[in-house]
């Protein structure tokens, strides 16, 4: 397709960058109020009406020497839009010599008015349509099987028409929420993750909701999300969001750096980082390159100074680091006797081991900015056990003004929430929001569409980043991200922006992974380079 026809089809949407600006993220109950409104005010049937023509619109950019079709049409108004745009896409590639299918599902009688409405018009209007796919292999499948409805596992006919797109290698295109993915929490009601072997696309239509960009959503919705807000300003109204996208990656900021002609090091922040096991004969388990990491990310990021803090006897600490040799590498000892942990933005745990346990009483106790990841997070639990009254260093720290920011993977997070890594999966948001508010932190839950929660505030989620990030030491890297971009902010901080300076963090790590364009895949170190 010309590229002008393209932009004219697809004129009224907007593909989603991942690095694109933040974005409201409206759950099910609230996209049903906004969609409720909406309707109230607009003639009968426009969303439907609208729907149907986007669906039907990108279906021609995206494949438009597309001739058989196949619309999945499930029994609520997901399935309706398909309808519609089955009618749509029959009128004008019919004529071309294109034949349409509606495979059908779910009672016809029990369907909401605008589905009918739509399936009426497309009986009517002679699409052929059956409970079965057509005999013919189609070009160009439209999945409208299951939307915002879906809220229970997915069984019997309907759990065989998604085996069947499972295996269908035809592109695919998901009309507001690939079938089987929830669309609050990006978990999947299907048996299994709806993988297809074609090429994928999903139309969020109206609001986008955050179960396209968290757990199973991102991978879900395949190698594109549009958005047709159907003409509907959701931003305008006074519903709150359930969360807003990460803000672009504007940070670091190079250019904001070279002007400050007045700057020097002491003004760009210091972080120490504690963490790095040493290897066995020193009494650790090997794992001092993972402070390492966040140490050079740190570096890497722009903070003035960095220290590294190994636990270990002063006779197994590194000369220097040859990779970096501006980090400055000690022994926890030292580094704790020089009080650099009440001065310096604190990464504490990557690597650490056992190591931590002993020292995070004191980390929590006088360190005014605290980042805690890997092993410093594994220790909470142990060194909690021990107080009194576990609660109260949390709530001492929210009181002085302190900053702690957590970075958990899905794992670490089931441990501190005493809950396995399955739950926490399937409630990503709740999980971080519940953590963030016993903890007083901002917490970052990694994984796909990570999750930066705050106490009583609108939780963000992450679009930037891949699959390219599931290798080892890439968590090491955006703790020191953390720390740096903390450090960077040396005026009044309030909680809103360390939130949303750990979300801009987070979101300069994944754009560290797109930005990636060599045949071989980089490792965690590579990033930074
Ligand atoms: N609210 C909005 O944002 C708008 C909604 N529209 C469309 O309408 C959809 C929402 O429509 P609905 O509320 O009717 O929801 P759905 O069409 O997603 O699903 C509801 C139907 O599916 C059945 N169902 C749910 N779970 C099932 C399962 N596990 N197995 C079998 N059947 C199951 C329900 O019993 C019901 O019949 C949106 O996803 C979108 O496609 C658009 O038409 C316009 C605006
Ligand atoms: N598939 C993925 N998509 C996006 N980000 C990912 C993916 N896999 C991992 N990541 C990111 O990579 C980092 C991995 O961190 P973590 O699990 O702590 O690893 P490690 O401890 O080895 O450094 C996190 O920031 C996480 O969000």
């Amino acid at each position: 397709m010309k590229r002008k026809t393209f932009e004219l089809y697809t004129a009224l949407m907007q593909r989603i960058d991942p690095l694109g600006p933040s974005l409201p993220l409206y759950d099910s109950q609230a996209s049903r109020a906004i969609e409720q409104r909406a309707a109230a005010r607009l003639p009968p049937h426009t969303l439907m009406e609208r729907a149907g023509q986007a669906v039907a619109r990108l279906a021609r950019a995206w494949q438009p020497h597309a001739r058989a079709i196949v619309v999945l049409a499930g029994s609520g108004n997901n399935g309706g839009d398909g309808w519609r745009a089955a009618t749509l896409l029959q009128r004008t590639l019919g004529p071309l010599g294109a034949h349409v299918h509606v495979w059908s599902l779910g009672a016809a009688e029990r369907q909401p008015p605008d589905a009918r409405w739509a399936r009426e018009a497309a009986t009517a209007a002679g699409i052929t349509h059956g409970a079965a796919p057509p005999p013919w292999p189609p070009d160009l499948v439209i999945d409208a099987l299951l939307g915002l409805g879906l809220s229970r596992p997915v069984e019997g006919p309907w759990a065989r028409a998604l085996d069947w797109l499972q295996h269908c290698p035809a592109p695919t295109l998901c009309v507001d929420v690939p079938s089987g993915l929830d669309a609050d929490s990006g978990r999947w009601w299907a048996a299994a993750p709806v993988r297809p072997r074609g090429p994928r696309i999903t139309l969020a239509l109206l609001t986008l909701k955050p179960g396209l960009f968290t757990g199973a959503g991102r991978a879900a919705c395949g190698e594109a999300l549009w958005f047709d807000d159907l003409g509907v300003a959701s931003g305008a109204d006074d519903l709150a969001p359930r969360a807003w996208t990460t803000p672009s990656a504007h940070w670091p900021d190079v250019a904001a750096l070279r002007a400050a002609h007045d700057s020097h090091k002491g003004a760009r922040g210091d972080v120490l980082v504690l963490g790095g096991q040493p290897a066995p004969a020193g009494g650790g388990v090997g794992m001092t390159g993972a402070a390492i990491l966040a140490a050079r990310a740190a570096l890497r990021a722009g903070a003035g100074r960095v220290w590294v803090a190994l636990p270990a006897a002063a006779s197994y600490i590194p000369a220097f680091d040859a990779g970096a040799p501006a980090l400055m590498l000690r022994s926890g000892d030292a580094a704790f006797a020089d009080a650099l942990h009440t001065r310096a933005v604190v990464v504490a745990g990557c690597g650490g081991g056992a190591a931590m346990a002993p020292w995070l009483p004191r980390l929590l106790q006088e360190a005014p900015r605290l980042v805690l990841d890997a092993d410093a997070l594994n220790a909470l639990g142990p060194v909690a056990a021990t107080q009194a009254s576990p609660d109260t260093i949390w709530q001492t720290r929210a009181q002085r003004g302190w900053t702690t920011v957590l970075t958990p993977h899905p794992a670490e997070a089931a441990r501190l929430l005493g809950c396995d890594t399955a739950a926490v999966q399937a409630h990503r948001l709740h999980a971080a929001e519940a953590l963030a508010q016993r903890l007083q932190a901002v917490v970052a839950l990694k994984g796909s569409g990570t999750v930066v929660a705050a106490p009583d505030a609108t939780p963000y989620v992450n679009t930037s980043g891949d699959g390219l990030l599931a290798t080892a030491g890439t968590g090491d890297v955006l703790a020191g991200l953390i720390g740096a971009r903390l450090a960077a902010e040396t005026d009044g901080r309030t909680p809103e922006m360390e939130q949303r300076m750990v979300a801009e963090a987070v979101a300069a790590h994944g754009a560290l992974a797109q930005a990636w364009k060599r045949a071989w895949p980089p490792a965690a170190n590579d990033l930074i380079a």
